[in-house]
C-alpha cells in the first residue's frame, strides 16, 4: 500500500528532523510506501527541494516519490496523513490577535484544501502554533472532513511530563504509564499525576504537592520556553519525535492512555468544539477519549484554567472571522 505524507513548513527546523524519520518508516510502519507530498511558501521552496535531494540520497525503500509545492490544494490532494508544521511565529511587537490572525490566513486556506481534495480516510495533526487554536480554524473551514480527524499535539509535552516525573522518581520512563496533559498547548496545559501510575501505584502519591504544583507543573508548562531560551530556537527534534509518536500511535494503536488535543464533545465539561487536550485511546486508526477518570478538585481548578484560555483564543478568531 501507498500513503499520501502531507507536511507543511517542511523546509523549517522541525520540517528537517520528521522528514527522514516519515520516510525511513517510522511513522507508518515498514509495510507501507510514502508519497511525500511538502507545502512551503515560495521563498522556502528552494530550502524544502534540497531536503528533498537529502531524502533521495538516503535511497529510503519506502519512499514513492516527493513532489513540492507552494499550493495547497496540491499539497492536500490525496492527503491520508497531513502534518500541519509550518506556522506564522510571534514576532517582536506582535499582538496576540496579529498572530492569531496571521495564522487564521495559513490555516483557514489549508482546512479549506483539505475539504476539497483530501483523501477520505485523511487525519490531521497540527504542531504549528497556537496549535490548538490553528486545529480549530483549519477545522472549521473543512465542513465535509469528519471532526474527529483535526487534532493538535500536546504528546510533547506529555514525553516532557513523563521524563521530567522519572527523573525526580529515579525511575525509567518506562515505569510510567497513563500520564496525560490536559487543555491548551501552553503554559497552562495541566499534567495529571493522579491518574498517572509510577509501577502501578498511583503516580500523586509519589510526590509531594507543594513540588507538583509549583515546580513540577511549571516546568513542564514552560519547557517549550526553556528550549527557546537555551538552544536560541523551538524545540525541533524532540518536537518531530512526539509528533511521529501522536500519528503512529492514531494510525497503528498504542496501549495506555496518551494525550491528544482533539475536538471535545462535551466530555469532562469542556465545552463542545473546543480542541483540548484529553486522555485517549488509541485502536485499529481511531482514538476514543477515555471518561470516567478521576478529576477532583484541585484537578478541576486547573482545567478550568486551561479551557477558559482555549475559549478566549476561540472568541477571539471567532471575533475574527475566522472560524469559516
Ligand atoms: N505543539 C508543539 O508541541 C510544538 C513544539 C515545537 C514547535 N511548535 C511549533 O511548530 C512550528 C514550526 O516550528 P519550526 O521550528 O519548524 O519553525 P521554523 O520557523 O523553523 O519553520 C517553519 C516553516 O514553516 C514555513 N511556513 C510558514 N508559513 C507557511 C505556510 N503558509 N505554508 C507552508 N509552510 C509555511 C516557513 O517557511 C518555515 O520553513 C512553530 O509554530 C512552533 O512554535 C509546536
Ligand atoms: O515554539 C514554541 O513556542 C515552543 C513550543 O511550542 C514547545 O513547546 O517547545
Amino acid at each position: 500500500m501507498t500513503k499520501t505524507v502531507t507536511v507543511t513548513g517542511a523546509a523549517g527546523a522541525i520540517g528537517y528532523a520528521i522528514l527522514f524519520r516519515i520516510a525511513s518508516g517510522q511513522l507508518l510502519g515498514p509495510d507501507e510506501k510514502i508519497k511525500l507530498k511538502l507545502l512551503e511558501i515560495e521563498p522556502a521552496l528552494k530550502a524544502a527541494e534540497g531536503t528533498a535531494m537529502e531524502l533521495h540520497d538516503c535511497a529510503f525503500p519506502l519512499l514513492d516519490s516527493i513532489d513540492i509545492t507552494a499550493d495547497a490544494n496540491e499539497a492536500f490532494d490525496g492527503s491520508n496523513v497531513a502534518m500541519l508544521i509550518g506556522a506564522r511565529p510571534r514576532q517582536k511587537g506582535m499582538e496576540r490577535a496579529d498572530l492569531l490572525e496571521a495564522n487564521g490566513a495559513i490555516f483557514g486556506p489549508q482546512g479549506q484544501a483539505i475539504n476539497a481534495g483530501a483523501a477520505d480516510d485523511v487525519r490531521v495533526l497540527v504542531v504549528g502554533n497556537p496549535a490548538n487554536t490553528n486545529a480549530l480554524i483549519a477545522m472549521n473551514n473543512a465542513p465535509d472532513v469528519p471532526r474527529e480527524r483535526f487534532t493538535a499535539m500536546t504528546r510533547l509535552d506529555e514525553n516532557r511530563a513523563v521524563s521530567m516525573l522519572a527523573q525526580k522518581l529515579g525511575v525509567g520512563v518506562e515505569d510510567i504509564q497513563d500520564l496525560v496533559v490536559w487543555g491548551n498547548h501552553s503554559p497552562s496545559m495541566f499534567p495529571d499525576l493522579f491518574n498517572a501510575k509510577v509501577r502501578g501505584e498511583r503516580a500523586v502519591n509519589q510526590v509531594d504537592m507543594d513540588w507538583y504544583e509549583n515546580e513540577y507543573m511549571p516546568a513542564v508548562g514552560k519547557r517549550g520556553a526553556a528550549i527557546i531560551e537555551a538552544r536560541g530556537a523551538s524545540s525541533a527534534a524532540s518536537a518531530a519525535n512526539a509528533a511521529i509518536d501522536h500519528m503512529r500511535d492514531w494510525a497503528l494503536g498504542a496501549d495506555g492512555l496518551r494525550s491528544m488535543a482533539v475536538p471535545s464533545s462535551g466530555q469532562y465539561g469542556v465545552e463542545e468544539g473546543l480542541v483540548s487536550s484529553f486522555p485517549v485511546r488509541t485502536q485499529g486508526g481511531s482514538y476514543e477519549v477515555v471518561e470516567g477518570l478521576e478529576v477532583g478538585d484541585f484537578a478541576q481548578s486547573k482545567l478550568d484554567i486551561t479551557v477558559n484560555e482555549l475559549k478566549e483564543e476561540r472568541d477571539a478568531v471567532k471575533g475574527l472571522g475566522l472560524l469559516g
